[in-house]
């Protein structure tokens, strides 16, 4: 893989240069006819990309396109597809795409197919769904299971969440399913108040088993758990383990036969088609779980084969960069006009900060350009009476991504014509706006004085020209929820290697762990503690004397 600075590729100052001489240009200029819809606009499956409301012509995309190829991006997907150690870091493949690889075409990782061990996980898996789906998995008492209870966090929980909350509509309606992450008392004690020990499973989902607050989640559940049961041999019956670390599984007194593997070569973002993926197999059987994985394979073929100019990831990936390093924007949202998706942008929160948050380059020296953005974004409507204001007047530039079905699994009313006409009107509002003229006239319509126009006049203005991308699908199904998650992916992969950093390791969540760590026994008996800062003294001290 090549070790460049963007900013020192032909095409990034003739990207510098576009951005200075087009810095007038509108998105509305640019809809001179309407062909730029069929122009920047790509088909995937059931998948509509909409680009074309972006301030991009085809001097800026060839450009980009120029960057892509300067940078290295095609021998850089080969070396993530084929097992290299990309994640050099930590001297790891990077191989999600394996764990989906339905075509079973081998894929080395040091020499050796990865194939046939994850095909043996997956038979696994679908044996453990099947039983639970079937009622056939016995509880200590001889019930079935009925509860799911997945105890993990970050890539071991946000995953599983988004997707079984996305399927909702394909899930065992006999088996309820919850998850716990946070570290915080109340988030196990609400849990275990709505299941009975009889009849919950446990999924200890942890790539290193050893997560503080996934393991203190897992001894408090295992301590309720035998409350009732007792017998520390019914663990076997309502606790399995999702991990790598198969020592430390036993450790914990899981039977290493109900642990579901996963590899070094998994990242923890990228985990929910591995064995972290179990509750999600569980909640909604396993037959659409493959259906998940066939989306997301069928995605990356289309990433790995199709040319730059009509790459969906890659086109996502140059427009972000093009926002991002040249027209100033610092975070994008996420936009899913779909209840069931409200954990999306919150799953690529993780997926895309924790990739791409990076100032040091693959050859370790700061970055003098910036790197990955803020991610965010809650479901449509509610975000338009949330946060709108600012997307639409604020002082920042902030693409959006708009996601919408246009089948809706709830055809109540007129509900989903409603949440379609503002899905399609926001972006339009948000490319158009408002000129001054134009409130002005409706202002004068409305019978307002001049003197009142005046005043109001210029606060109902809208500059327009804010960038968005409208993804629109047929139905949230497993196969295609598969596509756009790989979709999303490859597009933070593609920038990680246009910026020159690596997107696999996370070095940054561990400070923070560390302190922890260290002052936690800190926090035992009243005596003040004085060996931090005036102010981290000060509020340990605070709390002493608060509780
Ligand atoms: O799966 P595990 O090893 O418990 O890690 C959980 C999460 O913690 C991290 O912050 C890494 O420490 C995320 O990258 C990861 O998904």
């Amino acid at each position: 893989m090549k070790n460049i600075n963007p900013t020192q590729t032909t095409a990034w100052k003739k990207l510098k240069a576009l951005s200075e001489e087009k810095k007038e240009q509108t998105i509305q200029s640019l809809f001179t006819d309407d062909a730029r819809f069929d122009k920047y606009s790509l088909r995937f499956e059931d998948i509509l990309v909409d680009y074309s409301k972006n301030r991009i012509d085809e001097d800026v995309l060839n450009v980009l396109f120029e960057l892509a190829e300067e940078t290295g991006l095609k021998a850089a997907i080969e070396a993530m597809f084929t097992g290299g150690h990309i994640n050099q870091t930590e001297d790891r493949a990077v191989l999600h795409t394996a764990l989906r690889n339905r075509s079973n075409s081998p894929i080395e990782v040091d020499g050796k197919d990865v194939m046939p061990d994850v095909n043996a996980v997956l038979a696994q898996m679908k044996g453990f769904a099947d039983q639970i789906n079937a009622g056939e998995w016995k509880g200590y008492t001889g019930k079935p299971i009925k509860s799911l209870v997945n105890i993990g966090i970050g890539g071991s929980d946000l995953g599983p969440v988004m997707v079984t909350e996305a399927l909702k509509p394909y899930q065992n309606e006999a088996l309820e399913i919850y998850f716990v992450s946070n570290v915080d008392g109340t988030h196990i004690a609400e849990t275990l108040k709505k299941v009975d020990p009889e009849t919950t499973l446990f999924f200890i989902a942890s790539k290193t088993f050893t997560t503080q607050e996934t393991m203190t989640n897992a001894h408090s559940a295992r301590s309720w758990f035998l409350e009732a049961a007792k017998d520390e041999s019914a663990i076997a019956k309502h606790f399995v383990a999702l991990s790598t670390n198969a020592e430390a599984v036993a450790v914990f007194g899981i039977d290493t036969k109900n642990m579901f593997a996963f590899w070094d070569w998994v990242g923890g973002r990228y985990s929910l088609w591995s064995a972290i993926g179990l509750p999600i197999a569980c909640a909604i059987g396993f037959d659409n779980f493959e259906k998940l994985l066939e989306g997301a394979h069928a995605m990356d073929n289309h990433f790995k084969e199709t040319k730059l100019e009509s790459n969906i990831p890659v086109i996502l990936a140059l427009i972000g960069i093009w926002n991002t390093n040249f027209l100033g924007a610092s975070s994008e949202a996420i936009l899913p006009y779909d209840q069931y998706l409200h954990r999306f942008a919150a799953y690529f929160q993780q997926g895309n900060m924790e990739s791409n948050g990076k100032y040091v380059s693959r050859n370790g020296e700061k970055v003098d350009y910036t790197t990955g953005p803020i991610i965010w974004g809650e479901p449509g409507t509610n975000g338009q009476h949330a946060f709108y204001q600012l997307i639409h007047q604020g002082t920042h530039l902030i693409p959006c991504d708009f996601i919408a079905p246009a089948i809706s699994h709830n055809p109540v009313g007129d509900h989903h014509v409603k949440l379609l006409s503002n899905f399609f009107a926001q972006t339009e509002a948000l490319m158009n706006g408002k000129s001054l003229d134009e409130v002005k006239s409706e202002l004068n319509k409305a019978g307002k004085s001049a003197e009142e126009i005046t005043k109001l006049a210029p606060h109902k203005v809208f500059e327009g020209n804010r960038p968005t991308n409208s993804i629109l699908v047929k139905k949230i199904d497993p196969y295609t929820l598969g596509s756009l998650v790989a979709m999303y992916e490859h597009k933070i992969f593609v920038q990680g290697i246009i910026w020159n950093i690596f997107s696999f390791d996370q070095w940054g969540v561990e400070l923070g762990k560390v302190l922890a760590k260290n002052i936690l026994p800190e926090l035992e008996g009243d005596e003040k503690v004085s060996a931090h800062d005036a102010s981290t003294n000060g509020l340990i001290n605070a709390y002493k004397s608060m509780r």
